[in-house]
């Protein structure tokens, strides 16, 4: 390890977020009894230039009627290109009750973006006598912001979660997709004939882990277009998770406990890893430094790798 030491991540579930729009208030009870880790009450995209002011205040109220349980509450705000962000900020932490834990900030593309909130935030809170401390995520999903993501995750320690956004990244680096997410039909290598598929957003994703484990954020997948193609989205989340990030948004409820099995470690995994341990325990004791396990090497390493399948499920456990 460097003399920097890698930061630990918020120790909290973030399985899956599940997304509504604030304009959809039926659905708000529905979100809270679902299954999923976090949510995320929307008033950017999901919610149309009209109705933002009614679905503020549709929020605001849910923060103090909707009972979350021990859900993480956040709030997706509007674009700080926008002229509503500001209003959103101002009256969540003026009038949002102390259930409101984050906010979502979508579209940075740079640090100062999160500095300019974190400003305000501060204010208010200081102002307002609030008690709790207001997280932040971001969503990665413009060309700047992907060159700007080491910067962006050291930006706040008000900063716990980063999301790629597939659909928005997608346009700002002029891809050709209609897709959010997964496989893309044109991505592909031609060898002796035959196509192989490959992953357009795999390199966005791994830049984000690495700037989020540099910086002890959580690395978040977000939103699978397709909620009909549940194969699809557990390939997606299958791969997403294999890279490091620890969750994914759900678009439709269908898609939560799709989610949950992806990034749950399975029975099977946490057994393994605790057998490395073990195995590693013997090796130690005997003063080696690597054991044979199942025909293969490990070592040192190894004990790192079977932790955070360890501690993962320990946490989801509570
Ligand atoms: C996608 C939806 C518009 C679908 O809604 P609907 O047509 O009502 O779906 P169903 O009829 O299949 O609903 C079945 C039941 O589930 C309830 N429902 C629907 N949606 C939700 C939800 N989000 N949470 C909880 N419950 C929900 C319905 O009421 C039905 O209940 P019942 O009648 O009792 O059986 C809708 O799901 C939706 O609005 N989804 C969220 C959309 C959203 O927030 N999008 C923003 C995030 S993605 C994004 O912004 C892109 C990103 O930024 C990027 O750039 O990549
Ligand atoms: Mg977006």
């Amino acid at each position: 390890m460097s003399f920097r030491l890698q930061p630990a991540p918020p120790a909290r579930p973030n399985r899956c977020q599940l997304f509504g729009p604030g304009s959809r208030p039926a659905i708000f009870e529905k979100m809270a009894a679902s299954a999923a880790d976090v949510i995320n009450l929307d008033l950017e995209d999901a919610v149309a230039p009209d109705d933002k002011a009614a679905a503020r205040a549709n929020i605001i109220a849910a923060t103090h009627e909707v009972d979350w349980g021990n859900k993480l509450l956040s709030v997706r705000i509007n674009g700080l290109d926008t002229p509503w962000w500001y209003r959103d900020v101002v009256d969540l932490l003026e009038q949002a009750g102390p259930r409101l834990d984050q906010i979502m900030i979508p579209k940075v593309g740079c640090a100062a973006d999160i500095y300019a909130v974190d400003a305000l935030v501060t204010a208010i809170e200081a102002a307002k006598g609030r008690e709790k401390r207001i997280s932040f995520e971001v969503i990665i999903e413009s060309a700047a912001g992907i060159v700007n993501v080491n910067e962006i995750a050291a930006a706040s320690p008000r900063l716990q979660a980063m999301s790629l956004g597939a659909a928005d990244f997608a346009a700002s680096m002029g891809m050709a997709t209609t897709g959010i997410g997964g496989t893309q039909k044109d991505y592909y290598m031609l060898h002796e004939g035959a196509r192989h598929w490959s992953d357009p957003w795999h390199w966005a994703q791994a830049a984000i882990v690495a700037a989020c484990r540099t910086h002890g954020v959580l690395p978040v997948d977000g939103p699978f277009g397709d909620f009909s193609d549940d194969e699809g989205f557990r390939a997606q989340a299958r791969r997403s998770a294999t890279l490091g990030m620890v969750g994914k948004w759900a678009i439709h409820p269908k898609q939560v406990a799709l989610s949950n099995e992806v990034f749950t470690p399975s029975d099977e995994a946490v057994t393994e890893a605790r057998e490395i341990l073990e195995a590693m325990a013997a090796a130690k004791a005997r003063g080696e430094g690597a054991a044979v396990y199942k025909g293969r090497l490990v070592d040192i390493a190894s004990i790192r790798q079977a932790e955070v399948i360890v501690r993962q499920s320990e946490m989801i456990a509570g």
